[in-house]
């Protein structure tokens, strides 16, 4: 065996309980997080199962989908959203877990707040019953989303039978031009591998655009590896992940956090790992992006135009393109920037952090929301959003037209009152743009911070690199 190892082989044989002949493997699991939707079917099997959790400190617990984010005193309308949250809370209870409640100043997006309680650590493996747990490996922690039935399994014993997944590096290089950021990054991995680009591996990110984002930028990054098909994806821990974990309440403290941050220095790749898939990107080329149909990879340039499916050789791909800019509403060749919004969001486990919010506050302030455009804010989590009122974005953000809203995941995806209406079209910072996402019939076009922020004052996309 090559002694050479990537990040993500050193975190996998850490943790390795088991391998069976066929490749299927046991993996022990340091963090789960769980939240209202996957999880209640998986506490019910380990009731009957007349079985326990097994470490139950380390499992963390928040409802974030179903929650509203206005008048949240007021209670739940909705009754099976209302059940579902009420039944996250009995069964955390129940099992000794610990739950943040909507009243909780925790609470919020289960991807903000496992980062921001310390409960996300580099090197440990981490996973939730939701796709979008990528998102901690920007930590450089194996971060993965899990189903219904492995939830069960981790409650009940800490650990995950899995097949080893295949190594993958995308590296960007270079330095992003002003008015490009994190999302933009992804965006365009994914429009360049496509949906299924990642399938089967975990993807490290490198290179020197990846270095220079921030903690939320990386996250950002790491939140969207699902989207390109991958298990997970991960970033190295440096300097910035180490000071953005340091007092954390669940960071290791005193000797125990001068011991730990010694190991995670050891965690980044060797310099002659082998990787199964490499990919390299320009940042410095990169353009802000804006997605024009109904996946992830249908990205195009804020300066392009809305491609023409007919420019595509293969049959099916030309029908389903077609499908997409139907559903969108949108004619090939169409200039983005003439592309008009009804609505504007920005929020998400993607681009609902305090530094997106900063970067929203100073594009928007003294400027007013576009009459046509209805625009709201959603902070990641109750901490964001403390944090946030605590520098007067908040005040900003409402004197230029924009709702500000309670954390949760709102509308990006229509799980709780927060929704689009058929037909209606925006501007969003979330990460998924399929049909029928943010409202029956409504239509997404995924785009960074800035962009919605551009787009809520001015109506229509704009290119933000003109704006000052
Ligand atoms: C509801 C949940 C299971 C789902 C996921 O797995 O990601 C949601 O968070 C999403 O973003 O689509
Ligand atoms: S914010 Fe969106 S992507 Fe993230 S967990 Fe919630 S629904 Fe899923």
């Amino acid at each position: 065996m090559s002694a050479a190892r990537t990040m993500f082989d050193r975190i996998w044989d850490d943790h390795l309980i088991d391998t069976q002949p066929d490749g299927t493997s046991l993996i022990y699991v340091d963090r789960h997080l769980v939240h209202e939707v996957s999880s209640p079917q998986a506490f019910e099997a380990l009731r009957l199962a007349g079985r326990t959790v097994r470490v139950p400190e380390n499992t963390l617990a928040v409802a974030d989908h179903n929650i509203p984010t206005l008048n949240r005193a007021a209670g739940i309308a909705d009754p099976d959203s209302r059940l579902q949250v009420e039944t996250l809370e009995r069964n955390a209870a129940e099992n000794g877990i610990d739950f943040f409640a909507g009243s909780d100043r925790r609470q919020g997006i289960v991807h903000v707040i496992g980062p921001e309680q310390g409960f996300t650590l580099p090197g440990a493996t981490i996973v939730c019953g939701d796709s979008h747990t990528s998102t901690h490996g920007a930590f450089g922690a194996f971060a993965m989303g899990i189903g219904t039935s492995e939830i069960e399994h981790v409650l009940a014993t800490q650990t995950l039978v899995q097949r080893k997944p295949k190594n993958m590096r995308v590296t960007v290089d270079g330095e992003l031009p002003e008015g490009v950021g994190a999302k933009d990054i992804i965006l365009a991995i994914i429009g360049e591998i496509g949906t299924g680009g990642a399938t089967g591996h975990v993807i490290e990110y490198a290179g020197e655009a990846i270095r220079a984002l921030s903690m939320e930028g990386r996250m950002t990054v790491c939140n969207m590896s699902i989207e390109a098909g991958a298990r997970a994806g991960l970033i190295a821990p440096d300097e910035k992940t180490f000071a953005y974990l340091k007092d954390r309440p669940r960071a290791p403290k005193g000797d125990a956090w001068d011991t730990a941050v010694a190991a995670w220095r050891q965690l980044p790749s060797d310099p002659d790992a082998v990787f199964d898939r490499e990919v390299h990107l320009d940042a410095a080329a990169l353009p802000p992006v804006v997605t024009w149909g109904t996946s992830p990879e249908d990205v195009v340039s804020v300066a392009g135009s809305v491609p023409d499916p007919a420019d595509l050789t293969d049959e099916t791909q030309r029908r389903s393109k077609r499908q997409a800019l139907d559903y969108m509403g949108l004619l090939p060749g169409q200039r983005v920037t003439d592309i008009e919004l009804d609505r504007v969001f920005i929020g998400s486990c993607t681009n609902g952090r305090i530094e997106d919010l900063r970067l929203v506050a100073r594009m928007v302030e003294g400027r007013r929301v576009h009459d046509r455009v209805s625009a709201m804010i959603v902070p990641g989590s109750g901490l964001v959003r403390e944090q946030a009122e605590a520098e007067g974005l908040d005040r900003i953000f409402l004197d230029a037209g924009f709702e500000w809203r309670e954390p949760g995941c709102s509308m990006c995806l229509a799980m709780n009152p927060d929704r689009l209406e058929p037909g209606e079209r925006c501007a969003s910072t979330s990460n998924r743009n399929f049909e029928g996402r943010q409202g029956f019939r409504g239509r997404t076009h995924l785009v960074s911070p800035a962009m919605a922020a551009a787009a809520a004052i001015a109506g229509h996309f704009v290119d933000v690199r003109g704006w000052s």
